[in-house]
């Protein structure tokens, strides 16, 4: 049987909530969902990303856009979180269908595992003919496990179940070369490589949250994974199949022509940074993934970081080259590299090839993937 088409559609809070009597925005929902029944009619999956339930639960606690600080916002999620998933139920009835609500946080893309069984759910309610509608778990989520915008969280979905399109609805018709506000702004048709627009991307509307920068940032993911992207305005009859079909103007952000398998993906786009090696330059020209990064390559390490966890690998100027999963906790190989001359199985107590990154878990980053800077320990040596 041929694989069904997967989509991931993302929607901003302003489309789903009213400005003023921060309400849900019942017309906007029919049209999407209308939308979405007739793509499922034609045997698309649809997983749904929503925003919306901060502005929808700030009127509750007595909070406006403006005035809310960060618990307001996780109280205002709590509340918001029912009125705007009844709101998906009760349209989605209308058309014939069942949602579920999927909470996620950062860990579940980032933990292998959790990763893995989030997928398996996702999968699952495709399965059962669902439509998931993720969300950030805001609620619970402090700073350090949050993703932050739904734009990246909709972006690892879209990797996660390796989607073929990831449509962003918002209240603008695309990305323009500077904030649309601004005179003279140019609209930009197709994109190949974001990093050449990331400056212009400051400023947002006033219920979002990430504006056009995470937008970019999401786009990235989803173009190492072989996602095609589009940022359109969701205001409009028929929101997902138009832009799919071309019919009207939005911004196509193109996939990478070598996209990463999904682990490599996973390994490569991350939100979070568990700690950083500088390897030798000699040794960051001639990297490959076909060769494993030793104990004796690493010049200095950073971070706390476990058995597992992700590193990303700088050379000396702080250019960051590649990413991988490291064989050692950070303990073990600040043991090895300051003993350098002692067997690796006499300082750890258990045998071990003193392999950090196996080159099955070291990925080489490509030109047009964004890159992170160096920490200051290392940017600052340089
Ligand atoms: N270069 C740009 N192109 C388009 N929009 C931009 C740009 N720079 C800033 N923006 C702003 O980003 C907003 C969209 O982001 P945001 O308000 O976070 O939307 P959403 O809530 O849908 O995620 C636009 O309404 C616009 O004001
Ligand atoms: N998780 C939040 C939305 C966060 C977010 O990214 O908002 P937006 O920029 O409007 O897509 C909520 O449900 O209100």
């Amino acid at each position: 049987m041929a694989k069904k088409r997967n989509i991931v559609v993302k929607i901003g809070s302003a489309l789903l909530a009213n400005l003023e009597l921060l309400t849900p925005r019942y017309g906007f929902l029919q049209r999407l969902l209308e939308d979405v029944a007739q793509l499922r009619a034609e045997g698309t999956n649809v997983i749904l990303c929503s925003s919306g339930s901060v502005a929808l639960g700030l009127r509750i606690i007595g909070e406006t856009p403006e005035s809310a600080g960060v618990s307001d916002k996780q109280a205002a999620a709590a509340c918001g979180m029912p009125l705007l998933l009844n709101a998906y139920k009760q349209v989605g009835h209308e058309f014939g269908f069942e949602i579920a609500q999927v909470l996620l946080t950062l860990g579940d893309f980032e933990d292998h595992r959790r990763f893995l069984n989030t997928r398996n759910t996702v999968h699952r309610l495709l399965e059962a003919n669902v439509v998931p509608i993720v969300n950030e778990n805001d609620t619970i989520t402090t700073e350090e496990i949050r993703v932050g915008d739904n734009d990246r969280l909709a972006a690892k979905v879209a990797q996660m179940v390796g989607a073929d399109d990831f449509i962003i609805l918002t209240g603008v018709d695309g990305l323009y070369d500077r904030n649309p506000d601004e005179p003279g702004a140019q609209f930009i048709p197709e994109v190949d490589d974001v990093s050449q627009y990331m400056d212009a991307t400051k400023g947002k509307s006033t219920l979002g949250t990430g504006g056009m920068e995470t937008k970019l940032l999401a786009a990235n993911m989803a173009q190492e994974a072989g996602v095609t992207t589009w940022i359109a305005q969701g205001e409009v009859d028929h929101p997902v199949s138009s832009v799919l079909a071309q019919t009207r103007r939005s911004t196509k952000i193109l996939p990478h022509p070598n996209p990463l398998s999904g682990w490599d993906s996973w390994i490569a786009n991350r939100l979070q940074m568990a700690g950083s090696l500088v390897i030798s330059d000699t040794l960051a020209t001639a990297l490959s993934g076909d060769r494993p990064i030793r104990r004796e390559d690493v010049i200095s390490m950073t971070g706390d970081f476990s058995r597992g966890d992700v590193l990303h690998i700088y050379d000396s100027k702080g250019i960051e080259r590649a990413r991988g999963l490291s064989d050692f906790t950070s303990e073990e190989l600040r043991v090895l590299t300051s003993n350098p001359d002692t067997q690796a199985e006499k300082l750890l107590g258990y045998r071990t090839k003193g392999e950090v990154i196996r080159s099955a878990n070291l990925v080489m980053l490509e030109n047009r993937h964004l890159l992170w800077d160096a920490p200051e320990e290392i940017s600052g040596s340089a």
